[in-house]
């Protein structure tokens, strides 16, 4: 489960005797997640998420994300808040790590993504974009084209454990992303990791938006890229192009597409498979054997690149 730092009751006392958020009643810890440490908080005056930021999250870009949740919920897009302390600040620090916390948001994840999901989906993520325009910090995206090539000599030659010929191949893949990665395109606040279980329902509707913790300025068509990866592929693999064009639509509708974002959705489909791969191969070959959190399976990620990659053109997508 993702609770890599267990809090002791008096640590937590002491935390919380910043804040003015009442006595707490329970703190549980959340088995779902991968990243940071989460626990479910109830005092006496609500239910909040309390996070220990862990490995992958540098401590100088905790106030990008909180500002930006911040920014976010005061233009009307469903994400967590964070909650102040009495200095006014929003992120402390726990058993010597950087810690948050949050509102508690209602709604429950999709199990089985309908294309009805991936419409709501669209609309959601094209006014996220909208409302991030005027968010006044910048994060570049560490784990894009640029920073692929120390991911994957991170990797190495080992990335043939997990598939024979797989190194060789991302490094060709690599090449060809480098010289064929979009410039010039619309660009702001992408969240970046918007995969099933960072995205709320309620009924058919979304109904927010969670885990700010890889958000970044890129293109926007970059977000779409990775919800066609995490949304529109069934359990064997295939993809579903009604999804694709259900999530694209919806989207167009609320942020017109603008000159060069749909054709440059295949590679950057690819890009976003890649980014993936990386990250899951890095964590596959490398979690300690006793490890709380079962590392994701890259595999699922080598075959959305291949598909990406044999495709000709955003038709495949049911756009055009
Ligand atoms: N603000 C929130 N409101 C309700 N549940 C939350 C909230 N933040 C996190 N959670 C719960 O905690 C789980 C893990 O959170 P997440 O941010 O995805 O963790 P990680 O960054 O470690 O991957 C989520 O799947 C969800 O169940
Ligand atoms: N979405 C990533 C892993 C990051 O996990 P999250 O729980 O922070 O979304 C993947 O699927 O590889």
């Amino acid at each position: 489960m993702a609770v890599y730092t267990e809090i002791s009751d008096a640590d937590l006392a002491a935390f919380l005797a910043d804040y003015d958020i009442g006595e707490v009643v329970a703190c549980k810890g959340i088995a779902e997640g991968v990243e940071n440490s989460n626990f479910l908080l109830s005092t006496t005056v609500g239910t909040y998420i309390l996070t220990i930021y862990e490995k992958r999250v540098r401590s100088e870009d905790l106030p990008y994300f909180l500002n930006l949740m911040e920014h976010l919920a005061a233009r009307g897009v469903r994400c967590p808040t964070p909650i102040r302390g009495t200095d006014g600040e929003t992120l402390h620090e726990l058993n010597g790590k950087p810690a948050a916390i949050v509102s508690f948001l209602q709604g429950l994840c999709v199990k089985r993504v309908q294309p009805h999901h991936c419409r709501s989906l669209g609309g959601a993520l094209a006014r996220m974009h909208l409302a991030g325009q005027d968010f006044p910090m910048y994060r570049p995206n560490d784990l894009s084209v640029d920073g692929w090539p120390a991911l994957l000599d991170a990797v190495g030659e080992r990335a043939d454990e997990v598939a024979p010929g797989l190194y060789a191949e991302l490094r060709d893949e690599l090449a060809e992303l480098q010289s064929a990665w979009p410039r010039g395109l619309p660009e702001g606040v992408i969240h970046a990791d918007l995969f099933p279980d960072n995205v709320f329902f309620r009924g058919d509707e979304v109904s927010g938006f969670i885990d700010f913790y890889f958000a970044c300025n890129d293109l926007f068509a970059y977000d779409l890229a990775v919800c066609l990866n995490a949304w529109c592929f069934e359990p064997d693999d295939a993809f579903n192009a009604t999804k694709a064009r259900a999530l694209l639509s919806a989207y167009g509708e609320v942020r017109p597409f603008q000159p060069g974002e749909v054709e440059a959705l295949p590679v950057l489909a690819r890009g976003s498979a890649l980014r993936f791969l990386l990250t899951r191969l890095y964590d596959w070959l490398n979690h300690p054997p006793d490890a709380y959190v079962a590392p994701k399976d890259p595999r699922e990620y080598i075959h959305k690149l291949r598909f990406h990659r044999g495709v000709r053109g955003p038709g495949a997508y049911g756009v055009t």
